[in-house]
């Protein structure tokens, strides 16, 4: 049996960075992955959906194009072209980070799926049933997540969707309903209706996204309402059928009602992978929801293993899960570790005009008793939104009164990703307030913006 000084477990976007930087230190490294390199973002997440978001994009301006004096005959949408540029992304970025990967000569790249046996051997079973045994001195577990399904009678029965096999279709959707208004149900909601479905999102929360502030979730249904998307809350779906459609049975406040609809998405969170691995067979520890339990420094109960990404329960964002490869190198390989603790999370969500939060929001600012001042600019007067007509949202951030710093902010606006990276580096920075206040930022740009927010801080 070959014994390597590392044993990655599923190549994704923490595996992938971590078995090349644990390489470059002339160490042995075995990556195990069971589908396709590359894991969840760029095979079914961040990658395609974006592309697809892109395409969706483009619908929605040309259905706009008469409102900036471009005048089109007609126009129509083939999910099949839709699809196709879809898969040339997927195919390009699995490609280069196969490519990258496989010239590393001190990386072997094995095909199938890992279990450990005991704590220091893993059981590698390929497609055909093969069974083969490596041991490590240190191993790193990155299996990511899937999709939940609930259990909800004659589900399993029906042809739903996931967010993976949503992304197959070739053609549009009559009246896609999604159940779940999280972060996933919203990107494929809007995507859809620009690309001219009928879209529903039935949640069993009180409103959408329910972890952002009530402003937020406000302006977002409200975008969501002008753009045409239906929605249903306090809605718990009991049954679902099909038959040349679907039908579901659902609970709401007004009674029961049966919402039927051409396609349904299921996109109600997602579950850490961490069942198949043979963890039984460690002193590895899970969480209530099935997470491997670590510290701060990605290390579980058992000192040579560590958890990274989304099966570690770290923020189910890829960045982060590229974070945690450099925390779990740094504690198993170096002197000068990091903890997770006191990592900053941005991410964006993927709508249109694009949510980016980082930080504490309000409701979190109130619920852990953090004192604060907060400021909020619409985006509707500031002058570069008014040039290109996207004038939807806001600008939002919270502060210390004291020292001035920013404690988070939510920038839901054309571009807002970009705008939020500015903020983060002002976080990390130190940088206060009253500083951003009075800077000359480019004009006209969006991020001029951020002197008319801080000026709104009281
Ligand atoms: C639809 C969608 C859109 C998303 N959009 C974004 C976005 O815009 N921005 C963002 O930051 N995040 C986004 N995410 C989240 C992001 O994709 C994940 O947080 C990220 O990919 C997690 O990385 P990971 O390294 O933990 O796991 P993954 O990248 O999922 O990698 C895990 C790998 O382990 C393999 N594996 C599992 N079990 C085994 C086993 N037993 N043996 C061997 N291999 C195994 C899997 O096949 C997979 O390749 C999105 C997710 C989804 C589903
Ligand atoms: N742009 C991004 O960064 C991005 C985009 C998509 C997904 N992701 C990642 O993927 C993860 C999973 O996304 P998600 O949207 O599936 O999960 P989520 O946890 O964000 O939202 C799930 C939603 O489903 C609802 N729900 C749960 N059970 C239900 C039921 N039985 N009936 C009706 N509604 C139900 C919940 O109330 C919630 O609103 C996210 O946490 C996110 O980190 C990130």
């Amino acid at each position: 049996m070959e014994n390597y000084d590392a044993i990655v477990l599923g190549a994704g976007q923490s595996g992938m960075p971590l078995a090349k930087k644990i390489s470059k230190l002339g160490l042995s490294v075995a990556l195990i992955e069971k589908r396709v390199i590359g894991g969840t973002c760029i095979n079914d997440g961040c990658s395609p959906t974006k592309t697809m978001v892109s395409s969706a994009r483009v619908a929605h301006i040309v259905s706009r194009a008469a409102d900036f004096g471009t005048i089109l005959p007609h126009y129509r949408i083939d999910q099949r072209i839709v699809k196709k540029r879809k898969d040339h992304i997927v195919e390009l970025f699995r490609g280069g980070a196969e490519k990258s990967l496989r010239k590393n000569e001190s990386i072997d790249i094995l095909m199938g799926s890992a279990a450990f046996k005991d704590s220091r051997t893993i059981q590698i079973t390929s497609d055909t049933g093969e069974i083969s045994f490596i041991s490590g001195t240190k191993i790193f577990i990155n299996t990511g997540s899937e999709p939940r399904i609930p259990e909800i009678e004659g589900l399993a029965d029906t042809p739903y969707l996931t967010s993976t096999t949503i992304m197959e279709l070739e053609e549009t959707p009559e009246h896609l309903l999604i159940m779940g208004g999280g972060y996933i149900g919203l990107e494929f909601a809007q995507m859809f209706s620009r690309f001219g479905s009928k879209v529903t999102i039935i949640d069993r929360a009180e409103r959408l996204v329910h972890k952002e502030d009530e402003d937020v979730c406000k302006e977002i249904s409200q975008i969501f309402s002008e753009e045409g998307i239906d929605t249903l809350f306090n809605a718990e779906v009991r049954k679902v059928s099909y038959q040349d459609g679907f039908k579901l049975t659902t609970e709401t406040p007004k009674g029961l009602l049966d919402i039927k609809g051409s396609h349904l998405l299921v996109a109600t969170g997602r579950i850490p992978s961490s069942a198949h691995l043979g963890l039984e067979n460690t002193r590895v520890k899970l969480t209530d929801k099935g997470f491997i339990q670590t510290d701060d420094f990605l290390q579980t109960s058992e000192k040579h293993i560590y958890a990274l990404g989304d099966v570690a329960g770290s923020a189910p964002f890829t960045h982060i899960a590229y974070h945690d490869a450099h925390i779990a190198f740094q504690h198993a390989f170096k002197e000068n570790a990091v903890s997770k603790h006191e990592r900053l999370v941005p991410y964006c969500v993927f709508i249109d005009p694009q949510l980016g939060r980082i930080g504490l929001n309000e409701q979190e600012a109130q619920a852990k008793g953090i004192p604060y001042k907060t400021g909020k600019f619409l985006m509707k007067h500031a002058g570069r939104t008014l040039e290109v007509d996207e004038t939807r949202g806001f600008f939002k951030v919270q502060v210390d009164p004291e020292s001035k710093k920013i404690l988070g902010a939510t920038i839901l606006s054309l571009d807002g990703g970009e705008i939020l990276a500015t903020l983060q580096m002002a976080m990390v920075g130190g940088v206060t307030y009253d500083t951003i206040a009075t800077l000359p930022i480019a004009h006209p740009t969006l991020a001029e913006s951020l002197n008319n927010l801080m000026g709104q801080i009281e």
